[in-house]
């Protein structure tokens, strides 16, 4: 059958009379077309200017032709294609009694003059015994829609469901087309079983319209084949569904020529109705332009959805009744037929997948490569390589690898499957995302120190905590910096209550962090998680010298495994003075440009502070000098204006050098603060790093089970140096300072905030980097590392 989009077939076939009108109806030689005259007078009136000639194009008209070959011509090839799952639809169409019921059904009580549902019933069960290689199952369905009321012509047959007969409706499934809910569907084996169905349906149909006063031939019906084929020799998951519907439309009339009246004028009206919007609907399918095509405007267009636009072998027999007084009827008809003529449809094969013999398949097939796998590691030697889910212990290595790949310990991992490469990606997702955690936190923690550092300087500007010396007017004023003694702490009611800043002491013997931090400390200590974490990592650090009372021993340098892993503690410092010397190195570097910083920040501030005394004293030397000048009354010049006294100007020079002093000492004071509060930060890094390399070295070198490290050793399927070369990973990490502006940027909603955040950290940066660069940290790290930049050279760990 055709694959592709095809017309839909049409032809016409002629009701035999004696009384055939041939001077108005020309079939000519080509077996295809037809021509109408029609004399004007026969048409409305004297005065008539309309078209009395008409020629249609049919694919083939079918006259004066046997019940056999109207089948073979219209029905047959549909038939076929049903069986190989394509779904068909013929479809008899035209004015009453011109022939319908006899093509489609024929005549019951002879075999000859039976019609095409009879001989589609038979050659399909012709086609199923001989297409043995396939399980072919067929089922039935009689549907009558009469004044737009649903029927279903088999309910009294007894493989009905029992109960009342559902309530029936069309119903759009989407993909899987158009179906009758509530229609009794019958399984069929035979031709016989099949053809008593069919005849019981028409015997119902004419039993229900006697009963109900009706006409049998006022309503649409739709005799369904449902086909499904499934391989038999093939183990093949696949089957094929179609559905062959055979359609006998009620005849078409028009009211006037009878003179309808009652009940016929009510059937006459739906009909006309119904046709009326199949033929719509045909014009809109005709109309490629058309996007809508109206196919719910009537039961018979609804149910015959998928036949006219669908993926349908569709076919069309106009029956026309030849007489001269039929010759209105036999135009319109033909018209119809043309239209339906231009109608597309896309026939396809309707193909489903069976689940359970899907399944089996494919766990043959896994089977299959299984064994072709094993076939392949034995050729290439590899032994004992399991494809299979990876363990907890596997899975601990490969986290274990990727981590000391990122500290740059090991420069390649090594994969030999594909569940490892995914888990190697994963464990690179995942320590990704921790550090993601680290620059978001940092970046929070900095943020808020930015802006507290902001306003405690506005703060400042505003009004001093000591009072304020005005003498450039009301926008400068001078307070005291913060003494580094906690007991002379500023005495802000929220300072005063908190403790947490003793926590701070730094295990090396540095004092807690002094200045603005000792300001901050209860503010912050809340609200910064990293303040928290430092606290917990002093405090690890701390626990693991507590738990070797006797210190690090010279003889545990060299480790060997025993049952029962060392002392934390000891391994620690032995981790430091080995694995882990360069971290440690950095670490304790780091700690002593910090306690250089602070140093200079306590000179700073005293500086600041003795300024401020210097301005204050001044500042009274400067009052007491006016009262008591006030007291003597006031010198004043020839033309009466105040002269000041000699003594009176050097303390205002004095003032006003002491206040620009006091201003570039507060400046530098600041930015001091800056440096310290990011040298913080960084031996919180070396911190965690010393101590999260340490923890993974640690459990590597006693917790992993020996059977583990055996297979590390035999080189068994793990992860191990020498697959996945550096630059590929190097790709999956993204720079440190990238993330933390991306981040920063995500968190600060308020661009003003962004544009702010930026400017201050750009210039921190700039300022630490040439700054510590120049001064007393001149060292330059020659190991290997990752090889990225980070951020101030000679503090970061790499
Ligand atoms: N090609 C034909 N050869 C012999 N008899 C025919 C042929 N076509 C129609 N007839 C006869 O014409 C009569 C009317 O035909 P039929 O009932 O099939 O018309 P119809 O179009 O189905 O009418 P309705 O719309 O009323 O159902 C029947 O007696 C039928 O046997």
């Amino acid at each position: 059958m055709n694959t592709h989009g095809s017309e839909v077939k049409v032809f016409c076939r002629t009701r035999p009379t004696a009384n055939f009108a041939q001077d108005l109806i020309e079939y000519l030689p080509d077996g295809q077309t037809v021509n109408v005259h029609l004399k004007k007078e026969s048409r409305k009136g004297i005065v008539n200017n309309q078209l009395n000639s008409w020629s249609f194009r049919l694919d083939r008209i079918l006259h004066d032709v046997s019940q056999e070959e109207v089948y073979n011509s219209v029905a047959h090839r549909v038939v076929l294609g049903a069986l190989d799952g394509y779904n068909g639809t013929v479809m008899c169409f035209g004015q009453t009694g011109a022939g319908k019921t006899y093509t489609m059904t024929g005549a019951t009580e002879s075999y000859k003059e039976r019609g095409i549902i009879p001989r589609a019933l038979q050659e399909v069960f012709q086609e199923v015994e001989q297409r043995s290689d396939h399980t072919i199952t067929v089922r039935l369905s009689f549907l009558e829609i009469y004044n737009e009321i649903l029927l279903d012509l088999l309910s009294s047959v007894k493989e009905s469901p029992a109960g009342p007969p559902a309530a029936m409706a069309i119903v759009d499934e989407g993909g899987a087309g158009v179906s009758v809910k509530g229609l009794s569907l019958h399984l069929v084996h035979n031709e016989e079983e099949a053809l008593n169905l069919l005849f019981e349906g028409e015997m119902n149909r004419i039993i229900g319209a006697h009963s109900l006063n009706r006409n049998s031939s006022r309503s649409h019906c739709i005799f369904t084949v449902h086909i499904e084929s499934h391989s038999r020799t093939l183990s093949d998951a696949k089957y094929v569904t179609s559905k062959l519907n055979l359609v006998d439309l009620a005849g078409s009339e028009r009211l006037g020529k009878t003179g309808s009246e009652g009940q016929i004028l009510i059937e006459t009206m739906y009909i006309n109705k119904s046709l009326s919007f199949l033929e719509q609907a045909i014009l809109a399918l005709a109309d490629r332009r058309r996007d809508h095509v109206p196919f719910r405007q009537s039961k018979l267009t609804h149910a015959l959805k998928d036949t006219l636009g669908g993926n349908c072998n569709t076919v069309l027999v106009a029956n026309v009744y030849g007489e001269a007084g039929q010759i209105e009827e036999t135009l319109s008809t033909l018209r119809f037929a043309c239209r339906m003529k231009c109608v597309r449809t896309e026939p396809a094969v309707n193909e489903h997948v069976d689940p359970v013999l899907q399944v089996k398949k494919l766990q043959k097939e896994i089977q299959l490569l299984k064994q072709e796998l094993s076939i392949q590691d034995t050729l290439a030697n590899r032994t004992g390589v399991s494809y299979g889910a990876l363990t907890e212990t596997q899975v601990a290595q490969i986290q274990s690898q990727v981590q000391r790949y990122l500290d740059g310990t090991v420069d390649e991992i090594n994969v030999v499957s594909i569940r490892q490469a995914k888990e190697v990606f994963v464990q690179f997702k995942l320590a990704l995302q921790q550090r993601e955690e680290k620059i978001k936190e940092d970046t929070i923690q900095n943020y808020i120190l930015a802006e507290k550092a902001q306003s405690m300087q506005a703060a400042a500007n505003a009004k001093g905590p000591n009072g304020i010396v005005d003498v450039d007017g009301p926008n400068f004023g001078v307070g005291m910096a913060p003494s580094l003694d906690k007991n002379s702490r500023l005495q802000s009611p929220h300072r005063v209550k908190t403790k947490k800043g003793k926590d701070l002491n730094r295990k090396d013997g540095t004092a807690s962090p002094a200045l603005m931090k000792e300001a901050e400390t209860s503010s912050t200590s809340r609200m910064n998680p990293l303040l928290a974490s430092q606290k917990d990592i002093d405090g690890q650090e701390a626990e693991m010298q507590s738990q070797d009372p006797q210190g690090p021993q010279a003889g545990d340098k060299e480790h060997v495994r025993t049952d029962s892993p060392p002392l934390k503690a000891t391994a620690f410092e032995d981790f430091k003075a080995e694995r882990g010397s360069e971290i440690n190195r950095i670490l304790k570097e780091n700690k002593a440009v910090l306690a250089e910083r602070r140093r200079h920040l306590r000179e700073l501030r005293d500086g600041v502070n003795a300024a401020k005394r210097k301005i204050d004293r001044t500042s009274a030397e400067l009052q007491q000098l006016r009262e008591h000048s006030q007291q003597q009354g006031r010198l004043v010049s020839a033309d009466g204006e105040p002269v000041l006294e000699e003594a009176e100007l050097a303390l205002l020079l004095s003032l006003q050098k002491l206040k620009g002093q006091y201003r570039q000492h507060y400046k530098e004071l600041c930015s001091t603060k800056a440096e310290v509060n990011y040298c913080e930060h960084l031996v919180d890094q070396c911190r965690t790093r010393l101590l999260s390399e340490f923890e993974s070295w640690y459990n590597e070198s006693f917790l992993i089970p020996e059977e583990a490290q055996v297979m590390l050793r035999a080189g068994e399927p793990t992860i191990r140096p020498g697959l996945i070369p550096m630059a590929k990973a190097l790709a999956l990490e993204e720079d440190d300072q990238e993330h933390f502006d991306h981040l920063r940027s995500k968190l600060l909603t308020s661009p003003g905030a962004i544009s702010y955040f930026n400017a201050h950290d750009k210039t921190l940066q700039k300022r630490i980097y040439s700054k510590t660069t120049t001064q007393k940290v001149q060292h330059k790290r020659t190991s290997g590392g990752s090889g990225k930049t980070k951020l101030p050279a000679i503090l970061s760990v790499t």
